[in-house]
């Protein structure tokens, strides 16, 4: 609102100082200036955080500014009234899609006075016109608008590319630990898999998941837990490398995808990551901290996985032995094929 009502306040003075200096009409001249600052106030209103109301008075004063144009000023011939085509694309734009009355109402108004002033021929203008300058002006009118939806437009599309990206991001992120989704690393992860099939470069996951955390929950509330699973993903982000794809794929589980990695060397990332987890100390108060443990199963891809959901399984079976095997472990697939 505040670019939109700057730019009006730059083109009111241009046309202020044409009417004083160009055309020498000074008592145009200055009503035009209270106009300007009429379109002023408007910044003056956005800046007091009264949004709606600046944006209800900066249309009024615009529609009032141009009868008093079309009317007073000049007449219809310098096509001041075109700027009403302003109205409804501005206010759709600026008003909130809630404020549906407003934009409806104003846009209503604006078609009406367009009516009026095209169809009103004012006999006793301020300032009598040659033709000529009467076409200036009217083209100045067009430029102005042209400009003015153009920008318009622009902004309107920035805003659709930012609420995109904006709901793109929300639909691929756990919002809890802001890391990617089940659904994101699916997507994601069987693009990585794909690519290291196509390259035969080795490609392993690490699926981790927290030690008795239903006792954690139960016994000092979800908002602790849900400080645990903050803590462990700041643990794991800060020992992945950066082609590492982490995702919250449930609960309390994670899976890491580790691209051109071993399983060997993902053996080691995770034992780090284990240990890390299991020194964390989460502070509950001034003298009590909880710490909590991780279990970790490790698959690679083989000749025998062709897809990443086939690691997947092996990877959930190499957990549920590091869970019976006392848990806070690591457990890679290879092993118990062994
Ligand atoms: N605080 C919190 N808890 C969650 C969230 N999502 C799932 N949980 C809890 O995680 C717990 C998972 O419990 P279980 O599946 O029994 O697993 P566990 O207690 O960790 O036991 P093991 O995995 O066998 O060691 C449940 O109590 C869920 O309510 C979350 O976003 N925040």
């Amino acid at each position: 609102m505040n670019i939109i009502g700057l730019i009006t306040v730059v083109i009111s003075l241009l046309y202020s100082l044409n009417y004083i200096l160009l055309l020498q009409n000074t008592l145009v001249g200055f009503i035009n200036l209270g106009f300007t600052i009429a379109y002023l106030c408007t910044i003056a209103f956005t800046a007091a955080h009264h949004s709606r109301l600046a944006k209800i008075w900066f249309f009024s004063v615009l529609m009032l500014h141009l009868l008093v144009c079309t009317n007073v000023y000049v007449t219809n011939a310098s096509g001041f009234h075109l700027y009403y085509f302003l109205v409804p694309t501005g206010a759709f734009l600026l008003f909130e899609l809630r404020e549906r009355v407003e934009q409806v109402s104003l846009s209503l108004t604006a078609l009406v006075l367009f009516f009026y002033c095209e169809n009103t021929p004012n006999d006793a203008p301020l300032i009598q016109l040659s033709d000529q300058m009467n076409h200036m002006l009217y083209q100045s009118v067009v430029f102005f608008t042209m400009l003015e939806v153009i920008f318009v437009l622009y902004i309107f599309a920035k805003q659709i590319d930012k609420n995109e990206k904006l709901l793109i991001l929300q639909a691929s992120t756990d919002s809890l630990t802001q890391l990617a989704n089940r659904h994101h690393f699916f997507t994601e992860g069987k693009s990585l898999f794909d690519d290291a099939v196509e390259k035969k470069l080795p490609f392993t996951l690490v699926l981790l998941d927290l030690d008795f955390f239903k006792k954690i929950n139960d016994q000092h509330g979800h908002l602790v837990g849900d400080k645990c699973l903050i803590e462990v993903t700041s643990t794991i982000k800060k020992l992945c490398r950066e082609n590492d794809l982490c995702a919250r794929i449930g609960g309390e589980e994670f899976i890491v995808a580790m691209p051109n990695t071993s399983i060997q060397d993902a053996e080691k990332v995770a034992e780090r990551m284990r240990e890390h987890i299991e020194a964390c100390k989460i502070n509950l108060s001034e003298s009590s901290k909880l710490t909590c443990t991780a279990s970790f199963g490790l698959a690679d891809k083989t000749q025998s996985t062709t897809e990443l959901k086939d690691l997947l399984i092996r990877a959930d079976k190499a957990l549920y032995v590091a869970k019976e095997s006392g848990r806070n472990c690591v457990k890679p697939y290879y092993q118990q094929a062994a």
